[in-house]
């Protein structure tokens, strides 16, 4: 029997001061142990449907449950908490503050989660830095690493607060070929351990070997 994880009914989505919405009555439901990928030309509307996937923006229209929780009824504290702990983010440039340790990068997101106690962050960005083969760089700043390296610790502080969806915008989008291979082939390693991952990628290749594959054309979403 398969769990729903995210639950998206006749979903539409406008900027503010937008004419016309940018996604139009999207239909999705993303299980626990998906892979989802997500294909589209530039400009469809892919980064936007993974900020709301994200609690980043708020649906214009219809309902987004996460969890079983209706997001649209939250208060956006309640709404904050669920994007710090069941959210995981991979961004194209990776994102990590260069001020940083890549331990205390990984650190970050278990600072926005009173749940966690502090003696236990060491041992989690431990957990987290191995689950992606980056145990031995926790001492070293961001710029000392290549970019496949950097995006395998942004890859580990998505994991730190063990979320409930991976979310990942063009993670290959700032690597050469054989880096990118590298960073899939870890991607689906942890969705073989459990880990559900939603995924927008311009290499269709890589699109397909994901367990799903979904199209935005316009703003509408299909299968
Ligand atoms: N903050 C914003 N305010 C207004 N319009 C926006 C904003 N962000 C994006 N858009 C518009 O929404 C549409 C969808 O953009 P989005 O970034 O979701 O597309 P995308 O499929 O991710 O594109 P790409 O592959 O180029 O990253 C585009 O027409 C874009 O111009």
């Amino acid at each position: 029997m398969e769990t729903p994880l995210i639950q998206i009914h006749n979903l539409s989505f406008r900027y503010p001061k937008a004419s016309q919405d940018v996604l139009n009555n999207i239909e999705l439901q993303i299980n626990q142990g998906d892979y989802l990928a997500i294909v589209g030309t530039s400009g469809s509307g892919k980064s936007t449907l993974l900020s709301i996937l994200g609690l980043i923006n708020p649906p214009s229209q219809g309902q987004y449950r996460i969890l079983g929780k209706d997001t649209t009824r939250l208060t956006a504290r309640s709404v904050a908490q669920l994007k710090n702990r069941e959210i995981g983010f991979v961004f194209q440039n990776f994102n990590l503050l260069s001020h940083l340790k890549v331990c205390d990068n990984v650190a970050l997101p278990l600072s926005y989660n009173p749940q966690i106690r502090r003696r236990d962050y060491r041992q989690k960005v431990q957990a987290a830095l191995s689950a992606v083969g980056m145990q031995d760089y926790a001492r070293r700043y961001p710029d000392e690493l290549s970019g496949g390296q950097q995006q395998r610790v942004a890859i580990a502080r998505a994991l730190v607060n063990e979320p409930s969806l991976i979310l990942a915008d063009e993670p290959t989008g700032n690597l050469d070929s054989a880096t990118s291979e590298q960073i899939f082939a870890l991607l689906q390693s942890l969705n073989q351990q459990g880990k559900t991952i939603c995924l927008i990628t311009h290499d269709m290749d890589y699109a397909r070997q994901a367990k799903r594959l979904c199209r935005i054309q316009d703003g509408a979403l299909s299968a």
